[in-house]
């Protein structure tokens, strides 16, 4: 066994790195959310049960239209696809917006870069209200026409599903459906479209598609595009077990904030993933959290005299922001090539 420091602490990892046996993640039908009270607990049950004993599921009647979700890794596709000049001119690295070079990231502090690139977006306006120049780094409409357009759509439709979700996971914690509406007024959140070049024969452990890592907010939604297997996630024997696309799903997981929140009954697991299938493979994560300001703190209803409160009450800006600081590789990969050469 080996330990993987996590912002939660460190986790053991089995010192086989092979994916264990196949074990199937849950399937959770959000076909009841719209439905009764009685409905609505029943599907926050299930929920529950998911995020105490993995931490991930997938989710399906999530409403969010498929031809929505193809167009956004088509325009994904054509991003990524651009040379690397004009894809270097939709970077912030400040405000953690736009284009993210390959190894411009490491998730592990171990590894030496993630073998992907990225492209992040938040809300424009909510992105200048906090300190930067301008909002979300665009690809120029010369090039793509359609990105702007389509992400935004994208981001939209996402959007409105996470919305929905925090009175389930309301629920699910034993509080009231509206406990978390007055820490979202402002929430942090990133979507995010990512583009794993494939790997070949033997892999350096230190240069993985992305690291092990937990991510940092209170819960993700994660789209994989096409049959591609490349996410891999933790199990409680420290074995990698494989989460491949299920169509017509999001991957959901449950990530730092919420795990602080539940004492730890909620789990943000430890994932990963590695593209050995030998072409291109896309994935668009969103992030969501709660307003910046907003204290995360051990709920009440998850603390009991044999389980006391594990964390200390934080800011959700604070935490999120140090990790985000400790995962972006300021220098630019790219450019320090070009000096060292
Ligand atoms: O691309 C994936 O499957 C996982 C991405 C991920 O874990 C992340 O961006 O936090
Ligand atoms: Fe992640």
């Amino acid at each position: 066994m080996s330990a993987i420091k996590t912002g939660l602490g460190e986790r053991l990892v089995s010192a086989s790195t092979e994916a264990a046996a196949f074990k199937q993640l849950p399937i959770v039908s959000l076909a009841r959310l719209d439905g009764s009270l009685d409905e609505r607990k029943a599907l926050a049950a299930e929920i529950q049960d998911a995020a105490t004993k993995i931490g991930f599921m997938y989710i399906s009647d999530h409403g969010v239209s498929q031809d929505v979700i193809e167009a956004a890794f088509d325009q994904a596709k054509e991003f990524f696809a651009l040379p690397d000049d004009k894809k270097m001119r939709a970077r912030d690295a400040e405000s953690f917006r736009g284009y993210a070079p390959l190894k411009g990231e490491n998730v592990d502090p171990a590894n030496r870069g993630d073998v992907h690139e990225a492209w992040d977006m938040g809300d424009d306006s909510q992105v200048m209200k906090e300190g930067a120049e301008h909002g979300n780094m665009w690809p120029s409409a010369e090039d793509l026409p359609n990105f702007k357009p389509t992400l935004q759509k994208t981001w939209d439709e996402i959007m409105a599903l996470g919305k929905r979700l925090f009175p389930l996971f309301a629920l699910a914690l034993g509080l009231d459906e509206h406990y978390f509406d007055e820490k979202l007024r402002r929430p942090g959140h990133t979507m995010r479209v990512l583009y794993y070049p494939p790997q070949y024969g033997e892999i350096d452990a230190r240069e993985l598609g992305i690291g092990a890592h937990t991510d940092y907010e209170c819960f993700t939604l994660l789209l994989q595009h096409g049959d591609i297997q490349a996410l891999q996630v933790l199990n409680a024997a420290g074995e990698w077990v494989l989460a491949p696309p299920v169509p017509g799903t999001f991957v959901l997981n449950i990530a730092d904030m919420l795990q602080r929140m539940s004492n730890g009954l909620f789990r943000s697991t430890v994932h990963r993933a590695i593209n050995r299938s030998g072409v291109a493979r896309y994935s668009l994560p969103f992030f969501f959290g709660l307003d910046y300001d907003a204290e995360v703190a051990v709920l009440p209803s998850c603390v009991t005299s044999e389980r006391p409160a594990q964390y200390e009450p934080i800011k959700a800006g604070a935490y999120v922001e140090q990790r985000l600081s400790e995962t972006y590789i300021k220098v630019d990969p790219t450019q320090e090539a070009q000096v060292a050469a």
